[in-house]
């Protein structure tokens, strides 16, 4: 059974007069990976810190893990494991060192931090550079350290704010593998922030859309693309010889077909469901012959562009 593990209601916080944060509600659940997806400066950052307890919301609530953020932020800090995009480490003590600090300020006792730490280091794959000092780490490495940081004091959830920042591809991989097998292997509960649409697209179970402070869709991708394309959520591109107008108004009355636009390239045909083969069918049924079909269903990218088309909003990648 599914269990809500972060709740936020109407939650809201400006900056002068500006909601950073707009009347945000959002439920998360244990065992999820949840991504935040929106562009530069959409209030994800200023939501999280909201989740922590580190900023106060003007009006709404938050919990965590059944806490009151604003109230008890040293519970949730107990619980929680955030990882910021500006990772800090102590730059002259080695990763290994780095971490055994962090678990002394958690209060875990020294018996038990230096074989977890071990373990940790090689669960993100720092065995060979534990006793390097972390000021010599590559970005990559700092994000792997910034994990097992994290995880030191076994958090029930982890919020990533842009967890692949400036790394390239190959150790994007990693990271999102590692993420990946966290959640599973250890079911902790990922929250993570980025405005990649297909690092968030790949690895996590649901994703919000979040732009000016509004979180304008949220669901899987698959639930995100009927909601925001209004049930046309497959493409069918074909080529007939001929088009007549008892081919087109053959196809529209196939069940699924909302609509058919003449390109010069192709009869784009979009549909709420995958039905190339009726498509194909009718074609035939018609007496044209069929030279050419594709199909296509959206994904996070589509869905992105067209939501935001006229909006404003662009990626930056
Ligand atoms: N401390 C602050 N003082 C004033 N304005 C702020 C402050 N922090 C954030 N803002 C503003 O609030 C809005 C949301 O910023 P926020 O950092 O939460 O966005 P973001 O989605 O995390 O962006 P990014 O991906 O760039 O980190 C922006 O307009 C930003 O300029």
């Amino acid at each position: 059974m599914s269990e809500t593990i972060i709740t936020l209601n109407n939650l809201t916080k400006f900056y002068d007069d500006t909601p950073a944060v707009d009347r945000l509600s959002l439920s998360i659940e244990r065992g999820e990976i949840f991504g935040l997806l929106g562009p530069n400066g959409a209030g994800k950052s200023t939501a999280i810190l909201m989740m922590l307890g580190l900023s106060e919301p003007a009006s709404g609530s938050v919990e965590v893990c059944g806490i009151n953020s604003i109230r008890e932020p040293l519970a949730v800090k107990r619980r929680v494991g955030y990882l910021p995009d500006d990772l800090g480490f102590y730059e002259t003590m080695t990763g290994l060192e780095n971490i055994l600090y962090t678990a002394s300020l958690n209060g875990i006792p020294k018996k038990e931090t230096e074989e977890d730490a071990h373990s940790l280091l090689r669960k993100v794959g720092l065995s060979d550079a534990a006793h390097k000092k972390a000021g010599k780490y590559s970005r990559g490495m700092r994000q792997r350290l910034g994990l097992a940081d994290v995880l030191i004091k076994k958090p029930e959830i982890i919020i990533l704010d842009e967890p692949t920042l400036g790394i390239d591809p190959e150790g994007v991989r990693e990271i999102l593998d590692l993420i990946k097998r966290l959640n599973k292997e250890e079911n902790i509960t990922v929250l993570l922030s980025s405005h990649h649409l297909h690092q968030v697209q790949e690895i996590c179970d649901r994703v919000g859309i979040f732009v000016e402070g509004k979180l304008l869709a949220k669901g899987d991708i698959a639930s995100l693309a009927s909601q925001l394309f209004l049930e046309e959520s497959f493409v069918v591109y074909i080529n007939a010889e001929p088009v007549t107008k008892e081919l087109q108004s053959n196809l529209m009355q196939l069940p699924e077909v909302e609509t058919i636009r003449v390109t010069p390239e192709h009869l784009e045909i979009f549909c709420s469901a995958n039905i190339s083969d009726h498509i194909a069918k009718a074609v035939i049924e018609s007496g044209a012959s069929l030279t050419y079909l594709s199909q296509k269903n959206y994904g996070l990218d589509e869905i992105y562009h067209r939501y935001f088309k006229g909006s404003g909003v662009h990626e930056h990648q």
